[in-house]
């Protein structure tokens, strides 16, 4: 592979926003990707997967070239050198890449990778962690898997489609794609492209959406016609999932403490020709109150640390930090005691996560059984999705219903 000069200026003016102006990843690659509109598809995706690579191994790149944050560009240029060296990409004779140790850097990366939070590059907290709640063997794997790059998922909108239609009209605009056992909405892309491009994404056929992720959905049990509740809905992945399960018969309420989420989903409902949401901004316990005892179906998709998606989010891993993750487990346990009043009797409810520890999982379940607010319930089933398992993200679902009087 030849480096080109202004795609490596890109992600050097890229890691620089996200490491020292603490950026986010996902939001400084689009905006790269912006940059020169003559790059073609594999100079978008040089710029895109580098600039995640070396986020994602930023702890092991620094320690074998032996920088320290906070970065300055010739940092960068030498995390670069130590990304292109361990690929077996010839260096230019560009200055940048003056004196670099080509031999030392793949002896330190043999060396350092002995050292399992190194190798993954994780902070010792999240390692430390991550080992006290999946224990070692399972810990070490998760871990690993969670740095490969992600295949790119969509669902299939069969308000609009089916599976088989959606496949053949990608591959009529170039995009092949496959099915996938056990996901029955689910198409997998054989090589990354940005779908989001093509007029069937614009006509809303599909949402871009991991395989585990489309599991939540499935696993409440929906019907037509029935009044379902989406409380955490954020920008509505799921909430459309459920509308399209529900054949937009019924009421479908998506709440989320915050507006600017749910104005997102008003513009991805119109494209998915979806017409029976409601959307509620939670601004004070009234709206809430104000459905105590009336919903069929209740979905908690729960803020979380993030854990099993850090696929998608390398950035996570160094602006996660251990107090956020105390804080959001107290949060998961109010909105189970708070949210779940909102179901009625012999109604069902799923409470969901995208983390892989116990603690946010199936420990807060178990906590919210024996709490006053969770004795009405009893747990039907629940699923604990590992990256290293099932090739997707980590999830985790469980389905309770709350008993009849
Ligand atoms: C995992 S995300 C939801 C993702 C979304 N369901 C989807 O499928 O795209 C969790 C959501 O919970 C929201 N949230 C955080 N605290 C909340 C609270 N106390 N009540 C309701 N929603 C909350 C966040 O704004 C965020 O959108």
């Amino acid at each position: 592979m030849r480096l080109h000069r202004n795609l490596c200026f890109a992600v050097i003016d890229g890691l620089y926003k996200i490491f020292n102006e603490n950026e986010y990843a996902d939001k400084v690659v689009q905006s790269l990707l912006k940059r020169d509109k003559r790059w073609g598809s594999r100079d978008r995706g040089f710029v895109a997967e580098t600039v995640y690579e070396i986020v994602r191994y930023k702890r092991l790149y620094a320690e074998i070239a032996n920088v320290k944050e906070p970065f300055d560009r010739d940092n960068l240029w030498r995390l670069f050198a130590v990304w292109a060296t361990l690929k077996g990409i010839r260096l230019p004779d560009w200055k940048y890449f003056e004196g670099t140790p080509t031999r030392k850097i793949k002896g330190r990366f043999d060396e350092l990778s002995k050292t399992r939070k190194i190798k993954e590059s994780i902070p010792d907290w999240m390692d430390e962690l991550g080992v006290s709640e999946l224990g070692e063997a399972t810990w070490s794997k998760e871990i690993e898997k969670q740095n490969e790059q992600a295949d790119v998922i969509l669902r299939t909108n069969t308000l609009k489609t089916t599976k088989k239609d959606l496949q053949q009209r990608l591959a009529s605009e170039d995009i092949e794609t496959e099915f996938l056992p056990n996901h029955p909405s689910a198409l997998r892309l054989k090589e990354r492209a940005n779908v989001f491009r093509t007029e069937t994404f614009k006509d809303g056929w599909f949402e871009v959406q991991d395989a585990s992720s489309q599991l939540v959905a499935d696993f409440l049990d929906v019907h037509s016609g029935m009044k379902v509740v989406d409380v955490c809905a954020g920008a509505g992945g799921k909430t459309l999932h459920l509308a399209s399960l529900m054949e937009n018969k019924g009421q479908l309420i998506a709440m989320d403490i915050y507006e600017s989420k749910l104005k997102k989903l008003k513009v991805r409902a119109r494209r998915n020709g979806v017409h029976n949401i409601e959307m509620k901004a939670i601004d004070s316990t009234k709206p809430i109150k104000k459905l105590h005892g009336k919903a069929d179906r209740l979905l908690i998709d729960a803020p979380c640390s993030g854990l099993g998606v850090l696929r998608r989010n390398p950035d996570a891993k160094w602006k996660l930090q251990p107090e956020f993750i105390e804080s959001i487990k107290q949060t998961q346990k109010e909105v189970l005691e708070q949210y779940s009043k909102m179901v009625k009797d012999g109604g069902k409810m799923v409470y969901a996560t995208c983390s892989v520890l116990p603690s946010e999982n199936e420990k807060q379940v178990e906590q919210f059984l024996n709490s006053e607010a969770g004795a009405p319930f009893k747990l039907i089933k629940d699923k604990k999705i590992l990256a290293h398992k099932s090739g997707f993200d980590g999830f985790y679902m469980a389905l309770l219903e709350k008993k009849s009087n």
